[in-house]
């Protein structure tokens, strides 16, 4: 039986495809390199000296999604692929809208079909919103996002609670990942994105390498310690064996629901002091306004994620800035 994972040559998807493989599971990639590049499988087969089967589709492409099923016997879903930045979503909301909304639809249409209802979804902290208390945990209520990115999370995470209602055979378990940083130790996988970075780690790499001359602190004035954005970063290899354990809920039919995160918050000045540490170069920057829609500080109660599923992240800030300098040294111009 196999493991179809959507978004497999993604940062998030690479890493549990690594982990899948290393714990002997038979596993299917669909992608459509929309935000990837081929190289990544081959880099991925390198780690673990295993194959998998790929297909270069578009989740979108009913017809093809069929064919997936049709040839390999999938037992469940890891569905991973999704747009994810947000100030891109709020210039292009049918885009975004589009791709992950009706790409998940078309998803789970072809599941249906195929008599597969064991699915686990990338969600995220985005959808506690701007007004639920910290630390977050699962029994909030989620909200309203404030952006178009942070809306097709809560409608996506809607409509697979609804499938799981009309048809209780459904297993479905949402992981809502706070902030992915870091990379695989051996420094052939990480974080690889288009452009110019949006989030801050990736950009403190592109800085500390010299490809980019300072980082834009968006604010100094929240009610922080020291003033700027806390969050709950987490190591992608620690997220990514979050997965194998979230497979293993799946043979329990229901919805469930688990944050993914530290439980501990650093600022954006506390992730500029490490990087400078793990990578032994400056990481100059500059104080400029608060970004439109970031809220003070985010972090994870994750102990539900603890208890159910027996997982907890093992890994540490300075590991987290060593591995991503480690990926940004050996590829310096990306994968
Ligand atoms: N990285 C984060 O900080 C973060 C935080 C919370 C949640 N998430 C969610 O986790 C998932 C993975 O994130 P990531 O950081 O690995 O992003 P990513 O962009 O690196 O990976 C997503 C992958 O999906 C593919 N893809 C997108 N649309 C597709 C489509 N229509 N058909 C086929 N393939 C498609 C892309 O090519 C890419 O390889 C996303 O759903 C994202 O929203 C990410
Ligand atoms: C409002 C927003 O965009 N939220 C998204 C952002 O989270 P989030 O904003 O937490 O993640 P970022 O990496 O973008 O930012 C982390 C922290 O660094 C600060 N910072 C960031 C970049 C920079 O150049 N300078 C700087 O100071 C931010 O203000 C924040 O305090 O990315 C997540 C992962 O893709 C998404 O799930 C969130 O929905």
């Amino acid at each position: 039986m196999a493991i179809l994972v959507t978004g497999g040559a993604g940062f998030i998807g690479s890493h549990t495809v690594v982990e899948l493989l290393a714990a002997g599971k038979e596993v299917v990639i669909v992608d459509n390199f929309v935000n990837a590049k081929p190289e990544v499988l081959n880099r991925i087969r390198k780690i673990s000296g295993k194959d998998f089967k790929f297909y270069e589709a578009d989740i979108l492409d009913r017809p093809a999604l069929d064919r997936i099923f049709e040839e390999n016997d999938i037992d469940s879903v890891i569905h991973f692929a999704a747009l994810k930045a947000v100030g891109e979503s709020c210039r292009q909301p049918l885009r975004y809208y589009r791709n992950n909304i009706a790409g998940t639809l078309s998803l789970c249409e072809a599941m249906t079909a195929h008599n597969v209802k064991k699915i686990v979804f990338s969600s995220s902290a985005t959808v506690y919103g701007m007004n639920n208390p910290v630390p977050f945990v699962e029994t909030m209520p989620i909200s309203q996002a404030t952006n178009p990115y942070g809306s097709t999370k809560v409608m996506m995470e809607t409509v697979l609670t609804d499938l799981f209602k009309a048809d209780p055979a459904w297993s479905v378990v949402l992981l809502r990942y706070f902030n992915p940083i870091g990379a695989h130790p051996s420094g052939l996988i990480g974080e690889d994105p288009n452009g110019i970075p949006n989030n801050l780690l990736p950009y403190v790499a592109q800085v500390a390498s010299g490809k980019l001359p300072y980082l834009s602190v968006y604010g100094d004035d929240y009610d922080t310690p020291d003033g700027t954005g806390v969050r709950d970063y987490i190591h992608v290899v620690d997220l990514a064996k979050g997965h194998l354990l979230a497979l293993d809920k799946l043979a329990e039919a229901g919805v469930n629901i688990y944050n993914l995160g530290t439980g501990k918050g650093y600022s954006v000045l506390d992730v500029v002091n490490a990087f400078k540490k793990a990578s032994g170069r400056d990481v100059p920057y500059k104080v400029v306004p608060r970004r439109p829609g970031d809220i003070a500080v985010c972090y994870a109660d994750s102990s539900k994620a603890k208890h159910e599923l027996g997982w907890e992240a093992k890994f540490d800030l300075d590991d987290m800035c060593r591995d991503s300098w480690n990926f940004t040294k050996n590829n310096p111009n990306g994968l």
